[in-house]
């Protein structure tokens, strides 16, 4: 799908005309033919790590990329030096079509959207049970995003041996989201990994989680490689890793799937959220809205869904759960 937005993570490459009538730089442009095809592990500052056969290159974009960026999960073709020796920098020439874009407002006034990661298919929530406390709305907020970008939500509860899931579990029921519960000791002997890892087979995976929920601990305990990932990260930008603002690409031993590690988020910022593509993740309710006014949000009083679901064609429940996460689109204290 191609858009024309005003973010320029959307813009499409147009390569304006060269007014001067200069020759191209190079007499690779405009088509790069031969340039190989790279998936973006990591960007730190204009420098993106991307991986090409078995090797990690690093790359910047080429200038014909004009303000279109390339994030995490990005496909894209490369050129130039492509060794992946020490110091050698390619160029990215293409961002390939993007099959998901989960993105986030940093804050929702700032309407300014952040692409978080390209071509994910699954958003793995990571919230604990206690230590921090589990904070429903920012777990709504990323169910919201989850269903805008189109990937499928699996909840990851970690912690339990500080405090039960229970609670939690019954207000996310009626969502049917899938759930995984972990504590201390599984995640010790590997067995929350495992079972996690069941969910993540063939898929690409994105983490999210507020500071301090656990997501470290369960992705290393995923990727063993990782820490010497991280390691290479530090090493190139002389920074801890929490200064980091990347997401980081990372792949489940085997070949069998990618995890994406996010840094920790306060906030899941919606202000980009379109409340029709919110309501896709609710086939049920779907024919409901046929009689609604156009552009309606689904929470507003003249929505159809009140009625059609007092006539009994869907379960109340649900289009109360819709209408949470609908409202957490709006900002409150706290978020
Ligand atoms: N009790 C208990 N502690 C856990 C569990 N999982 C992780 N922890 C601890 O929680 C703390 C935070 O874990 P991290 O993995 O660093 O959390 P994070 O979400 O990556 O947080 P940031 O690194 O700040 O982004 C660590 O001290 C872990 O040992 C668990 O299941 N139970
Ligand atoms: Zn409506």
């Amino acid at each position: 799908m191609r858009r024309y937005g005003k973010n320029p993570d959307e813009d499409d490459v147009r390569v304006r005309p060269n007014r001067k009538g200069n020759r191209p730089r190079t007499n690779i442009r405009p088509k790069h033919e031969d340039a190989a095809e790279g998936l973006v592990l990591t960007v730190d500052r204009g420098r993106l790590t991307c991986l090409i056969d078995s090797r990690t290159v690093t790359a910047m974009k080429a200038r014909e990329l004009g303000r279109k960026s390339a994030v995490v999960g990005d496909r894209v073709a490369v050129v130039g030096d492509l060794s992946g020796a020490k110091d050698t920098l390619a160029r990215i020439v293409r961002v390939e079509a993007r099959t998901s874009t989960l993105r986030r407002t940093a804050d929702d006034d700032d309407p300014f959207e952040r692409v978080v990661v390209a071509n994910a298919d699954q958003l793995a929530i990571v919230t604990a049970l206690a230590d921090p406390e589990p904070r429903p709305r920012l777990i709504d907020r990323c169910l919201v995003a989850a269903y805008d970008a189109g990937l499928d939500p699996l909840l990851v509860l970690t912690k339990s041996d500080l405090a039960s899931a229970d609670a939690l579990l019954e207000s996310y029921g009626t969502l049917g989201v899938p759930y995984i519960v972990t504590n201390r000791d599984e995640l010790a002997e590997g067995g929350a990994a495992e079972r996690v890892r069941e969910y993540l087979t063939d898929r690409m995976t994105a983490f999210v989680g507020h500071s301090g929920v656990g997501k470290t601990t369960l992705v290393n305990a995923l990727v063993p490689e990782r820490r010497r990932a991280t390691g290479h990260v530090n090493a190139v930008t002389g920074r801890g890793r929490h200064t980091t603002t990347s997401a980081l690409a990372l792949p489940l031993p085997g070949g069998s799937g990618w995890v994406i590690d996010t840094p920790g988020v306060r906030s899941f910022g919606l202000a980009h959220i379109d409340p029709s593509r919110v309501i896709h993740a609710f086939p049920d309710l779907g024919p409901g809205t046929d009689g609604c006014p156009r552009a309606c949000s689904h929470d507003e009083p003249d929505c159809a869904l009140d009625a059609w679901v007092a006539d009994g064609h869907a379960d109340p429940a649900r289009l109360y759960s819709l209408r949470r996460l609908l409202a957490t689109r709006e900002r409150r204290e706290g978020d």
